[in-house]
């Protein structure tokens, strides 16, 4: 069988277009539907209306950190954006450290900024990532690498050998950092800030037209271009399907960091139409949420991955707002496992949650004025950033949420 990601050509060089166009289209032929009905059910829900501004006003990207320079923090931002990934394995991850995929790679930049500056050379500059060990990883995200495996002769004893689903995970990311740092070293950049920044300054110098993603377009394409671990699409049922979740994460990183300067350090792009950056929370949660219908799915077997999704009760149940007892805090249980899926079957879900929020925000922008009350007039500037961080972040927020599922995909370096 030939590799879903082997022979994708890049997009013409209109990337976000492309994105939307190619996700909407699995979506379609996928027989994947996403209602208004359902989304406007969404919007006006309890839930919905009373966690939006509360839950998407807060990105949490301003780190502790005292960065010497902006193209410091830059580089940062955009190595952070680089390993955002390590869903499929939040579980192990969580019952090791008690962590998810993403706060144990912000733990992981941490450890990897603070080493740096205590002068054991910058392991954050194209020449530091490729010296970083697999053991290093592994100690700054506090995980084991060692499993217990019965001995092969003598019965009763067992031995510690390498292995384990977080010994895939961080070979992962020290491949990734392997891969870019050399990639980098090739081009003559001393890190990746130095290439983003760059990016940037000739996306401003290109901008022509009235076409308000050409800055964005500019800078997906070099970043898709530069380096495989960005180039995030495949090739589905003979459709190809662009995500492009971290380098558009990076972009939008950089616009909320550098975009509340009255005069940025460098241009920075208009990113009024930057898609979702879908990933395995998107469609999970929109599922659970009924905006994403996968019952006619059947191609790749969807509509059987989360059983319950469809249940009314459960849908009116987590659409209703979030119970007083139940905050945050209150209830940390530990993961469970979701439906582990193939490259395909999570391509064409991450499609559908991409698309799905384009609609959302269509739906939203479109509602009849007169028909809105005055506290509801919000809900029409909602934009496709707010959206994603509500859906993301909601997950957690809610003891109700933390239990449902998301899928898993292990093995991939893109979310
Ligand atoms: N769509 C979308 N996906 C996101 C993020 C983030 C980071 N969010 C923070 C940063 C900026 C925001 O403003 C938030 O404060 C991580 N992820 C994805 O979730 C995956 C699961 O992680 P976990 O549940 O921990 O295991 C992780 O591998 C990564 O692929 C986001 O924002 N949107």
């Amino acid at each position: 069988m030939s590799s879903p990601q082997r022979r994708v050509p890049l997009p013409n060089a209109s990337y976000v277009a492309e994105v939307k166009r190619t996700c909407s289209a699995l979506c379609e032929s996928q027989k994947i539907q996403v209602s208004t009905t359902a989304i406007k059910r969404l919007l006006f829900s309890p839930s919905f209306v009373s966690s939006f501004k509360r839950v998407s006003g807060y990105h949490g990207l301003n780190f502790p950190l005292n960065f010497p320079s902006v193209l410091s923090e830059v580089n940062f931002l955009s190595v952070l954006s680089l390993l955002n990934f390590g869903s499929g394995y939040r579980v192990p991850l969580h019952h090791q450290t008690g962590r998810g995929a993403w706060d144990s790679i912000r733990a992981l930049m941490f450890g990897l900024y603070l080493s740096s500056s205590t002068g054991n050379g910058n392991l954050l500059s194209a020449k530091g990532m490729q010296t970083i060990s697999e053991q290093q990883i592994a100690d700054l995200m506090s995980v084991n690498l060692y499993i217990e495996q019965p001995h092969n002769e003598i019965p009763g004893v067992s031995i510690n050998t390498l292995g384990g689903p977080l010994y895939d995970l961080v070979k992962l990311i020290a491949a990734t950092l392997q891969e870019t740092g050399k990639i980098l070293e090739d081009l003559g950049d001393p890190d990746l800030g130095t290439f983003v920044v760059r990016s940037l300054r000739e996306a401003d110098a290109a901008k022509h037209g009235a076409d308000p993603n050409a800055g964005v377009d500019a800078i997906l394409s070099k970043l898709v271009g530069a380096f495989p671990a960005f180039r995030d699409m495949a090739i589905i049922d003979n459709q190809p399907v662009y995500c492009f979740k971290k380098a558009l994460f990076l972009i939008y990183a950089i616009i909320i960091r550098f975009g509340i300067r009255s005069t940025p350090p460098f241009p920075l792009p208009n990113t009024s139409q930057i898609p979702v950056f879908t990933d395995n929370v998107l469609p999970s949660m929109l599922v659970h949420l009924g905006v994403v219908d996968l019952s006619r799915s059947t191609a790749h077997g969807l509509h059987t991955i989360f059983p319950n999704a469809a249940d009314k009760a459960q849908i009116d149940s987590l659409l209703q707002p979030l119970p007083k007892s139940h905050t945050s805090d209150s209830e940390k249980l530990s993961p469970t496992e979701g439906p582990a899926l193939n490259l395909e079957q999570a391509y064409v879900l991450r499609a559908a949650a991409l698309d799905a929020c384009e609609r959302i925000v269509h739906v939203a922008r479109t509602l009849d004025p007169d028909s809105l009350q005055a506290d509801q007039k919000w809900i029409q500037s909602i934009t496709l950033p707010e959206l994603d961080l509500w859906l993301w972040a909601v997950a957690k927020d809610r003891a109700d949420y933390r239990t449902l599922e998301r899928f898993t995909l292990r093995d991939t370096v893109f979310f």
